[in-house]
């Protein structure tokens, strides 16, 4: 989108993006954990194989080893029982193995035939049935990868998968970064804790916990420094304290411009604004800065806005990366496809609309129907969505017409 069609003052979405990303600087003090703790942490340096993958030529099934080359119609006697684990052996001449799957294939054999597919005669004699082929259901030792391999890049995040790699590597801990520490705070007078009894005018603090999971979904420690009082000494004094204590501050409400948001004019204060406001409905009012003198050597601080909705998108599409890339991880890029609107709505002015939709299947086809009310206080619709389908500024959706469409699930962990 031209910027020409941005509203005033606003960043496009993929510009401020980038920013955040470039922002980023990864810490690099690291860790040694146990491979169990090491869940979705980032790695701290390339892992290189010192094992082959498979360590032994194995059995693929359960079944017969064997020499091709003497397979008659007369069958093959069995002469020796190889289970998982045994020792290296040799498949002596005329005969074949009974072995297991996983089992070292003796030397000598050239090819398992599975259980189901031979016949044993009455004398206990091996018929297979059908072709065997040479190699056939044997796992070569280092066919996956050998010593010396790269099998992850340092900044991998450790999923259950490449755990489960790293320890069938023999290895019982791993060196990951540091987790970046995240203070978290929440501003507005009306807001007060869940479980505490409702007063007219009151608001909830949904944010805290939203943030509070996703801080720890990326692999955050989090600071919770609760609800700051809505004056700007009382958050020019969160602010030094979060600085002193985190390697990033993230707050929520008071970014936008009435006289009681104190967020921008109390982080000029304290350091500089980098931008502020992003063409995206919602999660417009969007803060970036750094506390102290203002430069990057600072602490980073994220104002994101107080509706609940547009905290949830500047987090995903703008925190979440940055937050990423100071850990050291990998930033995908967004992922989007075409996707039907299975509705029609008016543009938002100046700003692209990220409505939360879910996809019905409609004839083997995804169509995009609105998850419910869009406005960017409404968590219901968001709490349901499947992701979100971009509108583009100033240009109206229109029924059966593509968008594109951003799966939720990029933005988990
Ligand atoms: N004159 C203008 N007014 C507003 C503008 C604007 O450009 N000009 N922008 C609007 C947009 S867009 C948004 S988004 C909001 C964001 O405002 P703030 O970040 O300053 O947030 P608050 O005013 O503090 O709160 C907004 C709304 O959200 C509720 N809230 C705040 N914190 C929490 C929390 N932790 N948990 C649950 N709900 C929270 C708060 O009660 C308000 O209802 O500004 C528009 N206004
Ligand atoms: O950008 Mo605000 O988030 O529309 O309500």
């Amino acid at each position: 989108m031209s910027c020409a069609s941005l509203a005033k003052g606003l960043l496009d979405l993929l510009e401020a993006r980038e920013r955040m990303i470039a922002a980023a600087r990864p810490l690099t003090d690291e860790e040694r954990l146990p491979l169990e703790q090491a869940a979705e942490r980032v790695l701290a340096h390339d892992l290189v194989a010192g094992l082959d993958m498979p360590g032994i030529d194995n059995s693929a099934m359960d079944g017969y080893a064997l020499r091709l080359a003497e397979l008659s119609d007369a069958g093959l006697p069995v002469l020796m029982r190889v289970p998982a684990g045994a020792g290296a052996q040799r498949l002596p001449e005329g005969g074949c193995a009974r072995i297991f799957t996983g089992a070292p294939v003796p030397e000598g054999a050239d090819c398992v035939v599975p259980q189901e597919r031979v016949r044993l005669d009455a004398s206990g004699r091996v018929q297979v049935l059908g072709e065997a082929r040479p190699g056939a259901n044997i796992r070569r030792r280092g066919e996956e990868y050998r010593v010396g391999d790269t099998l992850l890049e340092a900044g991998a995040s450790l999923n259950a998968a490449a755990l489960a790699m790293i320890a069938s590597q023999g290895l019982a801990e791993v060196a990951v970064r540091r987790r970046l520490r995240v203070a978290l705070l929440s501003t507005g007078d009306e807001l007060i804790e869940p479980g505490i009894p409702y007063e007219t005018g009151q608001v909830y603090n949904s944010n805290r916990v939203m943030l509070q999971a996703l801080l720890a979904q990326a692999g955050c420690e989090v600071i919770d420094l609760g609800i700051i009082a809505d004056t700007p000494a009382a958050l020019h004094q969160a602010f030094v304290t979060a600085r002193d204590r985190a390697d990033l501050v993230i707050c929520t409400g008071g970014v936008s411009v009435g006289e009681e948001d104190h967020v921008r004019p109390v982080l000029e204060q304290l350091g500089g604004i980098r931008f502020h406001g992003v063409a995206i409905k919602p999660g417009k009012p969007f803060a970036f800065g750094y506390l102290d003198d203002g430069t990057p050597d600072g602490t980073p601080l994220i104002g994101l806005p107080g509706n609940p909705v547009a905290s949830l998108v500047g987090w995903q599409l703008l925190a979440r990366p940055f937050v990423q890339g100071c850990q050291g991880g990998e930033v995908a890029a967004l992922q989007q496809f075409a996707v039907r609107a299975g509705f029609s709505r008016r543009a938002s002015p100046g700003r692209r609309e990220l409505l939360r939709v879910v996809l019905d299947w409609q004839g083997g086809q995804p169509v995009a129907l609105l998850a419910g009310g869009q406005g960017s206080h409404m968590l219901r619709a968001a709490s349901q969505a499947h992701g979100y389908l971009m509108m583009v500024a100033d240009t109206d959706v229109e029924e059966g017409h593509d968008y594109p469409y951003l799966p939720a699930g990029q933005f988990v962990g």
